[in-house]
């Protein structure tokens, strides 16, 4: 049976890198995004043939929109076995002009959005027995941040949290629950918040001189999936080019 995965933000950057490389691996992939369209035009670009890509919209910050995706793809495809919640804002106010708002904002899309999304695919997960979950944490996370803001960096320390918290609770039902904490990424949005002559300065501060690659993000997320990865759930999977050596 082809296996199915299901990927959140996945309209563009390490979303759209990570369902690629799910995709190129076999399986079947549920690209999800705030814009429908954003996301099917990700969608037609790796399946021109439609057969194993199927668009959706999911706006991550609605548990109906969580569940609505979830039916649609058990019923195109049959089955959900790997779910990547990677959708999230990146802001980077300092922090002492952060308004509560917009940390409250940045907490709810950002963490709110992995509880609900463990909730909803965890669930079905335990009922079918089988299930790996992914959640897209960061170095800001562990470090506090540096580049982003205060609320982006707590917003992805809780998630870090909420790994263990439901690897725990669905480990005896066959499903796994990791995370990943990647620094700054060879990506759109790093492009975007760092301009080109701030970027010397950066690789300056990165032990291995150099951005990751996201497409090596999709990669550990195709291996975190498989059936034989049974044994790591609950961890936090750093790549950083040795920026947080723990
Ligand atoms: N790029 C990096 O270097 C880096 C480093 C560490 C962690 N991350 C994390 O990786 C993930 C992807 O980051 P990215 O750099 O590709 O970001 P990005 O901004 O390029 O992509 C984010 C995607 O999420 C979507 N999105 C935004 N709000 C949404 C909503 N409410 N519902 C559904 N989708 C929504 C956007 O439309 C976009 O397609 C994020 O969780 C980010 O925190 C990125
Ligand atoms: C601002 C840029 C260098 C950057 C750093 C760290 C990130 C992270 O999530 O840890 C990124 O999102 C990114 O934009």
């Amino acid at each position: 049976m082809t296996q199915v995965a299901l990927v959140t933000g996945a309209a563009q950057g390490l979303g759209l890198a990570i369902a690629s490389r799910l995709f190129a691996a076999g399986y079947a992939v549920a690209l999800t995004d705030l814009s429908l369209a954003a996301a099917q035009a990700a969608a037609d670009r790796l399946d021109p043939s439609g057969e194993r890509c199927l668009a959706l919209r999911l706006d991550v910050s609605s548990k109906a929109d969580f569940e609505a995706a979830l039916q649609a793809v058990l019923a195109r495809f049959g089955a959900l076995h790997v779910a990547v919640n990677s959708a999230a804002m990146t802001l980077t106010t300092p922090v002492m002009q952060i308004s509560p708002e917009e940390f409250d904002r940045v907490l709810s899309l950002n963490t709110r959005s992995i509880f609900v999304g463990c909730q909803v695919f965890g669930a079905h997960m335990a009922a079918a027995g089988y299930g790996r979950i992914v959640n897209m944490a960061s170095l800001a996370g562990q470090n506090g941040g540096t580049a982003t803001g205060a609320h982006y960096a707590a917003s992805k320390g809780a998630i870090v949290t909420l790994t263990k918290v439901f690897a725990k609770e669905l480990a005896a039902s066959g499903v796994t629950v990791n995370a990943i904490a990647p620094g700054p990424i060879e990506s759109p949005a790093v492009r975007a918040a760092v301009p080109a002559e701030r970027m010397e300065g950066l690789l300056a501060n990165i032990p291995v001189k150099r951005l990751g690659d996201a497409d090596f993000l999709g990669d550990l997320v195709v291996q975190l999936a498989r059936p034989e990865a049974y044994f790591t759930t609950g961890a936090t999977w750093d790549v950083n080019g040795g920026l947080y050596m723990r």
